[in-house]
């Protein structure tokens, strides 16, 4: 049964019948069941109804063809709008980069051109002037930072374009932000210099110096410098050095001088050796942070010479100079730089008569005006590229030379009044500033160190010095070696002599055995050998040999008959037998004794006897020559140059030896020469022969001595006199010539003619004996050589020598 229960609770039947009597009737579980009964109803109908509505969707609303393009065209929307906004992106990117490109190129335009770069500042109104009703003639437009417009009085305009326009809203960083290229390029090495010029009481010294509450380019510049040091410390380190002066009526005067009661020093400016204008003189402080910067910056201002003119309160009447050194050093490449930053505070320019002003003040206005007026013109001639630039008209353009018309980076701050009263001043500020920023200096370039390049020129110097002093001692050096090499050869040349000499004193001694004449000669002698003998060159002395006693000869050969010559060569050792003399018979003798005597086989082959009766073995040292002139013959004794002394032994005693046989035989056996041809050592040579010739051997061997025959020591042979005088030598020492004159008659019969024997290996060398008169070689080989003229080279003569010998044993 389907009901409804009425608002009064009664059941309604879906007849629409009350009920109310049964309901009341029934009991509460009919009512619920019938409740129950209701809801599931309910329940299906909602169900139908869901069922219906999800039926509906797609059919009722667009269609499924219109929701679809709803769907892409959100969703095309979406893409759209994100592209959108990448374009945007780029596009804002791009303007800017182009912004920023586009201020690039046009500053290193203005680097390569050398422009001085101009920026204007206007200050805003003061109080008093916007009280009096004055108007901003000057109208800046927000679009172009670089450009202004003067509106006239006519209501014309005229428009000004510079580097960049500062208007009165632009506080202290937003004109440093455009400062801070140019300040930094110090840093890398670059000169830079920094005015503001402009009429009084317009800016200048604000924005120069600021306030402490806001700070100018002056304290800004510093502080940046110290902070971009210290970011690029890793691999630069910067010394930064400040001066301060102004120049105040023509004078320089230095702001950083601490006792200013003290008569200040007169300042003048100088060229430096690198060519750039110095005051020397000037105080330079190191400073090493901001804050002692600030301190130094407030110190000198407070020195600063200022006025009150009714144009400014404060008015500058001087021109202020700030200049700060920086000294920088690359790490890694060692490049040193010494550039400058000028930082100037021009006095205003105004005209004398609108500021009203006499005594010093007017005076100070001339000086200003005279030097800003030698400002223009500098400015004018560079701006024409006039040939001559009148710089040193005033100290102001003197000092600012290099900065105006060198090769630094310059900045002009034109500072204007935007008032109308100060119209004419502000147009006149405009132009000159226009014509300042039309002047070409040329690229700045690099400040290198110069001190770095003295030095360097200084260390170039020295090394060129060195050279010439080196040059010079090895000239020196040369001639000494020429002046060492001549002494050796005069040594040599004395060692000759002195060899010689012992040659005619042993002459002499074996002539004057048989005179009376004996004990003077031997005494003269005997003096003569007391002297000690040259000491030859130091590089040819060999170190001293052990003394060996003489041993005086036991038995002695008595003189030969005359007529008769003994002739004997020796030769100590079994392997040099190929050693040989000359052997050359006396002249006019025609006798002579010839035996080679091979001593280590203790077999002597007689090689010749020329004479008749002589058959008496003798044994000359090197085989001299021993010559007994013939009674008959009268010869005049000659002392040959080289000649030897024969020491003649007895056959018995062939086994002992001379001390010169010995020593010739060490000699032979130490330097290890084949054919007894060793080293020439004059020190040998003449301890050997001092040895054999002391007066006590003289006086022994004078005994058995018969004759004697020159010997030629053998490095010596031929060298000494040409050979044209040979044959008519004579001895040179005193006592010998002295000797020889007194003594030749007594002598005569004794006396022999010598020939000269040669034992060295250098036989031949040279010129034949100059003897060659009186004597003239028979063996027929040696005639044969002399024939032919042959050159006689060692090598030569030692086959001819071996030839000469192996005829002589033959024989
Ligand atoms: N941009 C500026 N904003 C605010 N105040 C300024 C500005 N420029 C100048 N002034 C104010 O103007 C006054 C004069 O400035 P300042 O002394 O720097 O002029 P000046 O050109 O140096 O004058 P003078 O040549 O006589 O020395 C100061 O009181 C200074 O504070």
């Amino acid at each position: 049964m389907d009901g409804q229960f009425e608002g009064n609770g009664e059941l309604i039947d879906d007849t629409g019948d009350t009920c109310s009597n049964h309901a009341q009737t029934l009991p509460i579980f009919q009512k619920i069941e019938y409740l129950s009964n209701k809801v599931q109803n309910i329940r299906k109908e909602h169900t139908l109804l869901c069922n219906e509505v999800k039926g509906l969707t797609a059919d009722c609303l667009l269609g499924s063809e219109a929701f679809t393009a709803l769907h892409n065209l959100s969703t095309e929307h979406e893409l759209l709008k994100k592209k959108y906004h990448e374009e945007c992106e780029v596009l804002k990117k791009k303007y800017l980069g182009e912004c920023s490109e586009r201020k690039r190129f046009y500053n290193e335009l203005i680097e390569l051109k050398g422009n001085i770069r101009v920026f204007c500042r206007c200050r805003p109104l003061k109080q008093d002037e916007i009280a009096n009703g004055s108007t901003s003639v000057v109208d800046f437009n927000s679009s172009r930072e670089n450009e202004l417009q003067i509106v006239c009085s006519d209501s014309s305009r005229k428009l000004y374009k510079f580097d960049h326009v500062f208007s009165p809203e632009d506080n202290q960083e937003a004109v440093f932000v455009q400062t801070v290229p140019i300040v930094t390029s110090v840093l890398d090495g670059y000169n830079v210099c920094i005015l503001a010029y402009g009429q009084t009481g317009t800016g200048k010294t604000y924005t120069m110096e600021g306030t402490p509450e806001n700070r100018g380019v002056n304290y800004r510049t510093l502080e940046e410098l110290f902070r971009a040091s210290n970011e690029r410390r890793s691999i630069m380190t910067y010394e930064l050095v400040v001066s301060m002066f102004e120049v105040y009526n023509e004078k320089i005067k230095d702001l950083l001088v601490e006792n200013s009661n003290q008569p200040a020093t007169k300042l003048e400016i100088k060229q430096s050796f690198e060519g750039t204008q110095e005051v020397p003189g000037l105080v330079e402080a190191r400073v090493y942070s901001t804050e002692e910067v600030w301190e130094l910056l407030k110190s000198g201002s407070r020195v600063r010479s200022v006025g009150s003119t009714n144009a400014n309160e404060l008015s500058s009447r001087s021109h202020c100079l700030l200049r700060v050194t920086v000294e920088a050093e690359n790490l890694v490449t060692g490049q040193r730089t010494r550039s400058h930053l000028w930082l100037v505070d021009l006095a205003g320019s105004e005209r004398v008569g609108r500021i009203e002003v006499e005594g010093e003040r007017l005076k100070e206005s001339q000086f200003i005006n005279k030097s800003l007026s030698a400002l223009g013109d500098v400015i004018s001639a560079l701006a024409s590229k006039a040939s001559h630039i009148p710089f040193r008209n005033s100290k102001l353009t003197h000092i600012l030379q290099s900065s105006l018309g060198g090769d630094c980076k310059t900045l002009m701050f034109v500072q204007i009044s935007p008032n109308l009263a100060d119209l004419g001043e502000s147009l006149c500020s405009l132009n000159f500033a226009s014509r300042v920023r039309g002047v070409e200096h040329g690229p700045a370039r690099k400040q290198t160190d110069h001190s770095e390049i003295l030095k360097y020129k200084q260390l170039a110097e020295k090394a060129k010095h060195g050279e010439k002093e080196i040059k010079k001692l090895q000239d020196s050096l040369k001639s000494l070696q020429l002046r060492l090499a001549a002494r050796e050869h005069i040594c040599r040349n004395l060692q000759e002599k002195v060899h010689d000499l012992q040659q005619d004193y042993r002459a002499l001694a074996s002539v004057s055995t048989q005179s009376s004449a004996l004990p003077i000669l031997n005494q003269a002698l005997k003096t003569a050998m007391e002297k000690k003998p040259p000491l030859a060159p130091t590089k040819l002395r060999l170190p001293l040999r052990r003394i060996t006693n003489f041993m005086p000869l036991p038995t002695l050969v008595p003189p030969q008959k005359t007529g008769q010559s003994i002739f004997r060569v020796v030769d100590k050792y079994k392997e040099h037998t190929s050693r040989t003399s000359i052997l050359v018979p006396p002249q006019k003798t025609g006798q002579s004794i010839l035996q080679v005597v091979d001593k280590d086989k203790e077999c002597t082959s007689r090689t010749s006897i020329l004479g008749n009766k002589a058959k008496a073995i003798l044994i000359p040292r090197r085989g001299s020559i021993v010559v007994r002139p013939s009674s008959a013959t009268s010869h005049v004794f000659q002392p040959k140059r080289r000649a030897s002394i024969a020491t003649l032994l007895l056959e018995s005693n062939s086994n002992m030896k001379t001390p010169l046989q010995g020593s010739t035989a060490r000699l032979s056996k130490n330097s290890g020469m084949g054919r007894q041809s060793f080293v020439w050592d004059p020190q040998r040579v003449w301890h050997t022969t001092s040895r054999m010739s002391s007066p006590l051997q003289l006086r022994q061997t004078s005994s058995y001595m018969v004759e004697a025959t020159p010997v030629v020591p053998r490095s010596s042979k031929f060298r000494g006199s040409p050979p044209s005088q040979a044959g008519s030598w004579k001895p040179k020492h005193p006592t010998v010539v002295a000797l020889q004159k007194k003594q030749l008659r007594q002598t005569s019969s004794n006396m022999v003619e010598a020939t000269p024997v040669d034992t060295g290996r250098n036989k031949f060398r040279g010129s034949p004996p100059s003897q060659a008169g009186l004597w003239k070689p028979k063996h027929p080989t040696v005639v044969a050589l002399q024939k032919k003229q042959l050159v006689w080279s060692p090598l030569k003569l030692r086959g001819s020598m071996k030839n000469i010998k192996k005829s002589l044993l033959s024989t």
